[in-house]
């Protein structure tokens, strides 16, 4: 049974390691790159294929240039993000969460009153990604989270497997605003991979390295503000439940707008550069005390 979020490798172990290979290749052309069996690189130059690895490292597709209109509908993008609030998360991440809520040692899940759908950037997100691959038919997202890395905080999120019960097979991610690295680990071999994530890309992850393989991002791959959005769909036996239907019903609605706050938000304008920035400084204060009181829940 592959570990859970919960149960997270200490970034430690990632010195023990006895294998550590770059995704090599493939990821360096700027076309989405397929790595149904990718070519890995081993720290002493060795090409070897991720198909021949004990667990094969088999199920990631990374699509570069996600945004039809560039560098401007990024910065669109989160613009819009930007009128929704942040909530505090774990490890110097905030959060921003669309999709039904669940409690994951319980393992029970609930549809909240509040949640009226996804916000309209993310549809038109989603859609332009749906064509990007084959593996990508039928997805239904149920989920749409935004998380905000913030490097002043040393933001990073520890190795983990989402949870089985709950999702399905293909976790979709899209990286904005700055590059970073994404670490895979198998745990039987202590094998990690490291894919570098560009800016403005999008990864999916299924199959064995959905499950096989843990994934995470290091502190020391965060370097600049980095928001990630990710996009989940339900097991079969959670999507033919009720409940299940009725997120997918949800998911499909576009969140009315006036239910966010204004692009003023001071935590919200820390992803601009200038006078906004300098709001972020002092609006980081706030936000830490509000994290400390709340407390992270993701
Ligand atoms: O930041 C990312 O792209 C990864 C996010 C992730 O693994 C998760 O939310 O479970
Ligand atoms: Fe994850």
């Amino acid at each position: 049974m592959p570990k859970q979020r919960s149960s997270s490798v200490p970034a430690a172990e990632h010195e023990l390691s006895n294998m550590s290979l770059q995704l090599c290749g493939e990821q360096q052309r700027p076309v989405s790159a397929r790595m149904k069996s990718c070519w890995l690189r081993s720290e002493d130059g060795e090409r070897i294929s991720g198909a021949d690895l004990e667990v094969p490292f088999d199920g990631l597709e990374l699509f570069h240039e996600v945004f039809p209109g560039g560098e401007d509908m990024e910065m669109e993008t989160l613009a819009q993000l930007q009128a929704w609030p942040w909530q505090p998360s774990q490890s110097g991440r905030w959060k921003q969460d669309f999709g039904p809520k669940a409690n994951f040692k319980k393992q029970q899940v609930k549809v909240p009153e509040t949640w009226n759908g996804f916000p309209s950037w993310s549809h038109q997100l989603l859609s332009n990604l749906l064509g990007r691959s084959a593996t990508l038919r039928g997805f239904q997202a149920v989920e749409c989270l935004s998380l905000w890395y913030d490097a002043d905080r040393g933001a990073n999120h520890a190795l983990h497997v989402d949870d089985l019960w709950l999702w399905g097979d293909r976790i979709l991610g899209v990286s904005m605003q700055s590059a970073s690295v994404f670490t895979f680990y198998e745990p039987v071999n202590q094998v990690v991979v490291r894919v570098p994530l560009p800016r403005r890309s999008a990864y999916l992850i299924s199959g064995r390295v959905r499950v096989d393989w843990q994934h995470g991002l290091l502190a020391e791959d965060i370097s600049g503000p980095r928001v990630a959005i990710t996009f989940r769909e339900l097991t079969e036996a959670v999507a033919s439940s009720e409940l299940g239907q009725v997120a997918l019903e949800r998911a499909k609605l576009v969140a009315p707008a006036s239910q966010g706050h204004s692009c003023r938000t001071v935590v919200g304008a820390t992803m601009f550069s200038g006078r906004r920035h300098r709001s972020l400084r002092a609006g980081q204060k706030t936000a830490r005390r509000s994290w400390r009181q709340k407390g992270a829940s993701r």
